[in-house]
């Protein structure tokens, strides 16, 4: 298939997905730009947040409290962000056939507030489906690297937030949870080694992302 000739194609639902500084950043902005060469211009978001209210909260969960953040009151705040999002910018953007790409979705409240804090799986499995319905994306582009290796990388970057500031047993439990929910679906994940040189892990994308998506000239 090939989108640059104004054949109509339905909307596709993309996340982009990872622990701290694995270079989500750096790549939304590379996976655009390769879209838009296919001729698909994607609705870019990101969560939590994405909108006025969702961005609120998302300030209210990256920022520290005098008082402790309860695991639950976390994982409520992400879904209500979330459930925001869907109705006023995703399921829009997606009922009128355009492409969404979304720096973390659902499998990060898996891989954060169910690998890192220990919620139960069951517990935000019926929150998923409450808020999402049958709503999943269609690909998921997972960047993986070591927890210490990302969070070297993230330190540079300005001020930690709420969630920087955990330990790096934390992280090493999101990315297991992470790598669980790959190995899970397969078809879904595209699991990309985000240590290699910034160059090879785009070329890597490139090639893994348009082959997934049948925008690929190879055979
Ligand atoms: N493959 C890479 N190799 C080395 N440095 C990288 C790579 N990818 C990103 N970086 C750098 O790591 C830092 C964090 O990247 P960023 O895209 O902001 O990550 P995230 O959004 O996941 O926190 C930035 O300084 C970025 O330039
Ligand atoms: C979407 C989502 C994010 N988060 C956390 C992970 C990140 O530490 C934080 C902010 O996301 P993000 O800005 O993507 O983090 P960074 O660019 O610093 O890697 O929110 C959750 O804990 N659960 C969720 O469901």
């Amino acid at each position: 298939m090939t989108v640059s000739n104004n054949t109509p194609v339905s909307g596709r639902f993309l996340t982009l997905e990872g622990g701290e500084g694995v270079g989500k950043s750096t790549n939304i902005q590379f996976i655009t730009q390769l879209l838009k060469k296919q001729g698909i211009d994607c609705l870019v978001t990101r969560e939590p947040g994405g909108t006025e209210l969702a961005e609120k909260i998302r300030e209210l969960l990256l920022s520290d409290h005098s008082e402790p953040v309860g695991e639950l009151t976390e994982l409520l705040l992400v879904f209500a962000a979330r459930a925001q999002h869907l109705q006023q910018k995703i399921k829009p953007a997606l009922a009128a056939g355009k492409w969404v790409l979304c720096d973390r979705f659902t499998d990060a409240t898996f891989a954060y507030q169910g690998a890192g804090r220990g919620l139960n799986r069951d517990v935000i499995a019926a929150l998923e489906a409450l808020v999402q319905g049958e709503l999943r994306p269609d690909l998921t582009v997972l960047l993986d690297i070591d927890p210490a290796i990302g969070l070297a990388r993230a330190g540079q970057c300005g001020t930690p937030d709420r969630f920087e500031k955990e330990k790096l047993t934390f992280f090493e439990r999101v990315r297991k949870g992470y790598q669980e929910r790959a190995d899970a679906e397969p078809g879904r994940f595209l699991v990309i080694d985000a240590s290699a040189p910034l160059s090879e892990v785009q070329e890597e994308i490139e090639r893994r992302l348009l082959l997934s998506l049948n925008l690929s000239d190879q055979p």
